[in-house]
């Protein structure tokens, strides 16, 4: 069998201690990881840290989101072909290569795995590959959960054979961040304290809010323990030693989970896409697991807008930088979820792209925020927008 971190005979040459430590970020989609990722990179720890990172979804926004804290990572490869822990051979494998390929010693490796990736193939790649598995060791598996949601996610009804990645992040963790308590009562705390320790009572779990948590607590700790995974999953070893294939296990069923990723250039009408959502989250909001923009709003400047979305919690503001005068307004958005139609979703966003009035046409809001359109000279007025 190839190394066994806390347990079994090490084959490998490099000792424990001179291997880079890896924590992988674990968590459903809108759990806080990025901004655990912000939050480490930010700290004054004096550390060299690498980001691996995942993306799941055909457009990618997290750069525009993320990228002025992202300048404080010494290296960041990106991912953006499916799933991590689908790709995990390939991809994963890949991009820690890479970073013993640039020469740069780290004192700590971050990989962000998608909010839909089973991070038990995450943790066996550094168990089947000989090269991974000689430089780097996993230092822990963080889950982030989100205290308002976990609860829903955990409950999804599951086809028989297949993994409910929620329940599998938080058995697979040794650490978990219960995060965003400022959203439940002190009621829904004790529950959701109690569901995850059903699931998982060994690791210990760190309340915090927008994924702050003493980094002491996370980095360098050396919570991973292969005993403790293989007594949530018997077989997670197996095939360890010979192919990967051999691994036959719960399939990954996204079958009905899908991305759509949008992009359209130009101008969006504020009122039209704040319908657009508002329409949107009132019909699909417990299905809509995660929704991220980057927006050009009509009559804002250069202001560049993005926003987040957790099933209906939405946050929308300025972006870190505006948009440069050479760079083309292009509006991305993305939506994760379940059952999702794409069609009617990107007819609804087309929708929202700002035109010209006609001829002696002109738009106000009412008290509410609604738009109305009148006609400057005969005094028409009405709610629908005129074409001609
Ligand atoms: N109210 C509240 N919002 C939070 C908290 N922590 C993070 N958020 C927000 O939740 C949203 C999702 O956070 P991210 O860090 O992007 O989540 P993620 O897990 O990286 O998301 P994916 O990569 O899409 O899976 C963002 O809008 C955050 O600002 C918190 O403690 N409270």
């Amino acid at each position: 069998m190839a190394s066994a971190q806390g347990g079994g005979e090490d084959l490998y040459e490099l000792p424990e201690t001179e291997k880079t430590p890896v924590t992988i970020i674990t968590g459903f989609l809108g759990a806080g990881k990025t901004t655990l990722v912000n939050h480490i990179l930010k700290g004054d720890h004096g550390m060299k840290i690498a980001v691996v990172e995942n993306e799941f979804g055909a457009v990618s926004i997290d750069d525009a989101l993320v990228s002025e804290n992202m300048k404080a990572a010494e290296s960041i490869v990106t991912m953006d072909n499916g799933c991590v822990c689908c790709t995990v051979r390939g991809d994963l494998v890949r991009a820690l290569t890479q970073l013993l390929d640039g020469g740069k010693k780290f004192d700590a490796v971050l990989i962000e795995t998608t909010g839909l990736a089973d991070p038990a193939p995450v943790a066996f790649t550094f168990y089947i590959n000989q090269e991974v598995g000689e430089f780097y060791k996993i230092d822990s598996i963080l889950c982030l959960a989100d205290a308002k949601h976990i609860i829903e996610h955990i409950e999804e009804k599951k086809a028989d054979n297949a993994v409910n990645e929620a329940v599998q992040q938080v058995a697979f963790a040794d650490r978990i961040l219960l995060n965003k308590i400022d959203l439940v009562s002190p009621e829904e705390l004790t529950n959701v304290k109690s569901t995850i320790a059903s699931i998982n009572g060994f690791a210990e779990v760190i309340e915090c809010q927008q994924s702050k948590v003493p980094l002491a607590k996370i980095l360098g700790v050396g919570s991973f323990s292969v005993e403790k995974t293989l007594e949530v999953d018997p077989d997670f070893l197996d095939g360890a030693d010979s192919q990967p294939a051999k691994k036959t296990k719960k399939v990954h069923d996204l079958s009905q989970v899908g991305s759509c990723g949008f992009q359209i250039e130009g101008d969006l009408d504020d009122v039209s896409f704040n319908d657009f959502m508002q329409q949107l989250l009132q019909a699909k909001a417990r299905d809509l697991y995660r929704s991220k923009g980057v927006l050009s709003i009509h009559g804002q400047g250069d202001t560049k807008f993005v926003f987040q979305g957790v099933h209906e919690q939405m946050n929308f503001g300025p972006a870190l930088s505006p948009w440069k005068p050479d760079e083309k307004r292009v509006n991305k958005l993305v939506f994760i979820g379940r059952n999702l139609d794409r069609a009617a979703l990107e007819e609804g966003f087309k929708n929202c792209l700002y035109t010209p009035l006609p001829d002696g046409w002109s738009s106000a809001k009412d008290q509410y925020g609604r738009r109305y359109y009148f006609h400057t000279e005969s005094k028409k007025t009405q709610w629908t927008k005129p074409t001609e």
